[in-house]
């Protein structure tokens, strides 16, 4: 198929509550989607970035730059394209994975529907559910965050996340655990820790945790591994593995036993699903993380995250974790799953009122 047009859309969505991390509190979505118009028909992709680059070094104005001066121009210039071929395509860009992801997803959902196949079907989907978790952020006080985590055990999540800093870590996780009883339950730093506080973080052993995602800043390899050899929860890694050969090395180093994968963070599905691959190699179980898509991004992770070794509940939450009104039909938590879409490509549609009652500027379209 050849790429004709791509088009450039940003939403503004509100935060059902503010979410607050280790590096910030968010109440809206500043979210850039992609449109492929092909010879074969149309495709979206969503870009993970956030509005600032406080997770990572992208950003949502900085991916729509590449997009616009970079990768749209090479896609409009290649003549016939496949999904398969995008990373190869695009691989004269260093890093920008997120900018990548959003236009490789469009041409995979343009490709697959066009084939009338589903990205479950794509991947190698085993199973048509897949158990979901919730990511719960720092609240103003131990209260609020019970009465947050009460309400999404009472919707049927099957495992908490809790984001931690420090100062905020020993007694909100002492809280909810023993308010959730054996409920699984993990944490997440986004790296806010460093090799100081390895004793620190080493009490967290007492309440059973699944996992402690990403205490140390990206880089910090060596430290992930002091700290693997230090506690008994297991380590586990997001903003490190960047790819299947970094996933590949970090485990082989003993920095990780567990792996969040988010095909926005490596340069889209077709690296995710290498990961997840790599990973099933090593006997390393995955989850499916999160970025607070909508219900574009969010179909595309429930297919990924019914692979086989996605054995662990991810932050596929139900749409309504994140927004009031979702970009499509909402995904709805039935006994802590969520459905995988069966129709061809994404299995969604943009509800094109939506799309335009919430642009924040008028779509660019790029030929
Ligand atoms: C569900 C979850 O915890 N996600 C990220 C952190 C995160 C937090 C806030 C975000 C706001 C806008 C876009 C992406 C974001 C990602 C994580 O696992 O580390
Ligand atoms: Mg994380």
């Amino acid at each position: 198929m050849r790429v004709e047009a791509v088009e450039l859309h940003r939403v503004a969505m509100p935060l059902v509550r503010p979410f607050e991390t280790s590096f910030g509190r968010q109440t809206a979505r500043d979210v850039l989607l992609v449109r492929v118009r092909t010879t074969v028909g149309d495709g979206w992709g969503e870009c993970v970035a956030m509005a600032d680059p406080v997770y990572s070094s992208e950003y949502v104005d900085g991916c729509e730059a590449v997009i616009r001066h970079y990768l749209a121009p090479a896609l409009l210039a290649a003549g016939e394209v496949a999904a398969e071929g995008i990373a190869a395509l695009f691989a004269f860009v260093v890093g920008n994975r997120m900018a990548k992801a959003a236009v490789e997803t469009a041409v995979l959902d343009a490709q697959t529907r066009a084939a009338g196949v589903s990205f479950g079907e794509y991947f190698g989907a085993d199973r048509e559910f897949v158990d979901c978790g919730v990511s719960v952020g720092i609240a103003p006080a131990v209260e609020e965050l019970l009465a947050e985590v009460a309400g999404y055990v009472d919707e049927g999540y099957r495992r908490i996340k809790l984001k931690i800093k420090p100062g905020w870590d020993l007694e909100p996780v002492r809280a909810v655990r023993e308010l959730i009883g054996d409920t699984l339950l993990q944490v997440d730093a986004n790296t806010a820790y460093t090799r100081a506080d390895i004793e620190h973080l080493g009490l967290l052993d007492e309440f059973g945790l699944l996992l402690i995602e990403q205490p140390f800043v990206e880089e910090d390899i060596l430290t992930h591994i002091a700290l693997a050899e230090a506690i008994e929860t297991p380590v586990c890694l997001d903003e490190s593995v960047v790819s299947a050969e970094l996933a590949f090395d970090v485990i082989g180093r003993g920095a990780t036993s567990i792996v969040n994968i988010k095909a926005g963070r490596v340069g889209g599905y077709l690296e995710a699903a290498r990961i997840h691959d790599v990973c099933a190699e090593l006997g390393v179980p995955v989850w499916c993380g999160g970025m607070l898509e909508t219900g574009i991004g969010r179909a595309a992770n429930v297919a990924l995250a019914a692979m086989e070794n996605f054995t662990l509940p991810g932050d596929t939450s139900a749409s309504n974790r994140y927004f009031a009104e979702d970009l499509t039909e909402p995904f709805v938590l039935v006994d802590g799953r969520l459905a995988v879409p069966t129709g061809p490509g994404s299995g969604v549609e943009v509800r094109a009122d939506l799309l335009r009652a919430w642009a924040s500027r008028p779509p660019l379209e790029l030929t």
